[in-house]
């Protein structure tokens, strides 16, 4: 018989997430099958696939924002998820909107802190609609630090980000990831930002993890190493992208 469970875990046990037997179905098609995942604790793991195969589904169970699901999923209790799209409330400053829903009375200085962090102190004042792209996907990230996660979901932060602000966001949470030590699940569709940033890559078909990459590559990586192309060509033939023109 499938359990459900799907309750925190200490952050000191030997994984951040540790997923068995998976299975979320709508309309009777099983979008997630029998699912394997396991996440160490401050291991920062991308999660790569085609559209529609099930990767935000992934995510939002993992955050608990699903739980119509069969099987296993143990989770830190202290868990943050940022989205595409930053959801800012329009009606609360920024510093307020880094604070929404967190327990207790947190003060100003909590949320003075993660902006700081995120290189965003100078718009906490600032109302969300006068933000850039960037800067309000920065407060968003800010709102998920403030909760002090063990464990980070990323839900293609950069996806709407223009070339040269997603590059600097990139960098943003890999140094978030550095100090806080926190484990990150970053669902991505950019191959290169997953090589960049990950110890680990995960291609996901068919409602499961089809397929990993460890990345053992030193950090800060060098995109024009050899060996980050070799791998990055090898992740893209995963995913089905055929690369023989762009080496031609
Ligand atoms: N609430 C829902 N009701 C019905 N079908 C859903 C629901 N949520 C997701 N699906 C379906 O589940 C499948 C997986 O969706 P999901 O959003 O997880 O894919 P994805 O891999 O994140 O896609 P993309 O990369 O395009 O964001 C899709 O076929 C989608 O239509």
């Amino acid at each position: 018989m499938a359990t459900d469970v799907h309750r925190p875990v200490s952050p000191t046990v030997t994984h951040a997430v540790q997923v068995e037997g998976l299975t979320r179905s709508f309309d009777g098609r099983a979008v997630i099958d029998n699912l394997r995942l396991d996440v160490r604790p401050s291991e920062f793991v991308a999660l790569l696939g085609r559209s529609g195969c099930g990767k935000s589904t992934l995510l939002r169970i993992l955050a608990g924002l699903d739980r119509d699901i069969q099987g296993t999923v143990l989770v830190p209790r202290r868990k943050a998820v940022a989205f595409q799209a930053p959801r800012l409330m329009p009606w609360k400053r920024v510093w307020r909107n880094v604070l929404l829903g967190l327990p207790g009375k947190p003060t100003r200085s909590v949320a003075e802190q993660a902006l700081t962090e995120v290189g965003l102190s100078h718009r906490s004042d600032a109302w969300p609609k006068t933000l850039s792209g960037g800067e309000a996907q920065r407060a968003s990230l800010a709102r998920a630090l403030v909760r002090e996660p063990d464990l980070l979901l990323l839900d293609e932060p950069f996806g709407a980000l223009d070339a040269l602000t997603r590059i600097k966001a990139q960098r943003l949470v890999g140094e978030l990831w550095q100090r806080r030590g926190c484990a990150v699940l970053l669902v991505t569709h950019d191959v290169e930002e997953a090589v960049l940033l990950a110890d680990r890559v995960l291609v996901m078909d068919d409602g499961v993890i089809a397929h990993e990459q460890r990345i053992d590559l030193d950090r800060p990586r060098d995109i024009t190493d050899p060996r980050f192309a070799e791998l990055r060509a090898g992740l893209l033939e995963r995913l089905g992208v055929d690369t023989t023109a762009e080496a031609a």
